[in-house]
């Protein structure tokens, strides 16, 4: 199997937490990026202390309260699924920070991390400020909604998206890359991609490969599986009848998505 590929891990904690995932710097060829799920039976509390790593907690499913030891944000988290498609609610909390997150229900949390060192005021980052789009034409479609995009200045150095693909369509596609800190031109961000398939057996392609070649991975993703992007392109393609979710989380040297597309199929994007 890949090396960038992770299947879940569900550690569960004696309290009754399950860490699905935990991408780290100590497991993971990544720098900048980390991340976790954790799933929270309703009425359990995961805390944590921040040093010098800011993160965006989603609420991806159920309800949760979530503080920071200062403020409380309550009743937060829109959907029982993300195929609902509704934007949720997230909560950005900084470097040297602690925090809580309370289950209200059953939830399943995301917990987005990157390199930070100027600490910042928690922001509660509201469903109704996603910013959304309809990206891509032709079988390249695909619904985004932008947590915690380079244009919202509340973090340092996270970025934070999630992304729906429809049957039979493309995304990150035409296949992108952004592994270069050589702005005007491309920025280097590292990425992780966490996977949901609806229906839940389905699976989606990614692949994951550089000009060189010298990462050149094709893999199977399915339901619940995470893809490291250590560098290089990073296409999906959903095979037909199901429906793709990703949530991304990025971040490198400079907080800017300044991708560079894989010259070979930029072609695409020159249809109507
Ligand atoms: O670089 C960002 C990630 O590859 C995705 O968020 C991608 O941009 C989503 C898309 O445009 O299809």
């Amino acid at each position: 199997m890949s090396k960038l590929l992770r299947k879940p891990n569900n550690n569960e904690t004696p309290k009754g937490i399950t860490i699905v995932h935990e991408v780290t710097a100590e497991n993971s060829p990544l720098e900048y990026v980390g991340f976790k799920v954790v799933d929270l039976p309703a009425g359990t509390k995961y805390t944590e202390s921040l040093r010098k790593t800011e993160c965006c907690i989603v609420a991806l499913t159920g309800k949760i309260n979530v503080s920071d030891q200062e403020e409380t944000f309550k009743n937060l988290g829109t959907r029982e699924n993300v195929f609902e498609k509704k934007p949720t609610d997230s909560v950005y909390v900084s470097n040297d920070r602690s925090f809580e997150v309370e289950a209200a229900s059953d939830a399943r949390v995301a917990l987005c991390y990157s390199a930070s060192e100027q600490q910042r005021p928690t922001k509660l980052i509201k469903a109704s400020d996603n910013g959304i789009e309809n990206r891509g034409i032709l079988n390249n479609k695909r619904l985004v909604h932008n947590i915690l995009p380079d244009s919202d200045p509340s973090a340092n150095s996270l970025l934070v998206v999630e992304v729906f693909t429809e049957s039979g369509n493309w995304s990150s596609y035409p296949p992108h890359k952004h592994d270069q800190d050589n702005l005007p031109e491309e920025s280097f961000l590292e990425e992780t991609y966490y996977h949901e398939m609806n229906p839940n057996q389905g699976f989606v392609f990614q692949r994951v490969y550089t000009d060189d070649r010298s990462i050149d991975e094709t893999m199977c993703v399915e339901h619940g599986d995470v893809v490291i992007v250590p560098a290089g392109y990073h296409p999906v393609g959903v095979p037909d009848g199901y429906t793709s979710y990703y949530l991304n989380v990025m971040a490198g040297p400079k907080r800017i998505w300044k991708f560079h597309n894989d010259p070979a199929h930029e072609w695409i994007l020159k249809r109507s």
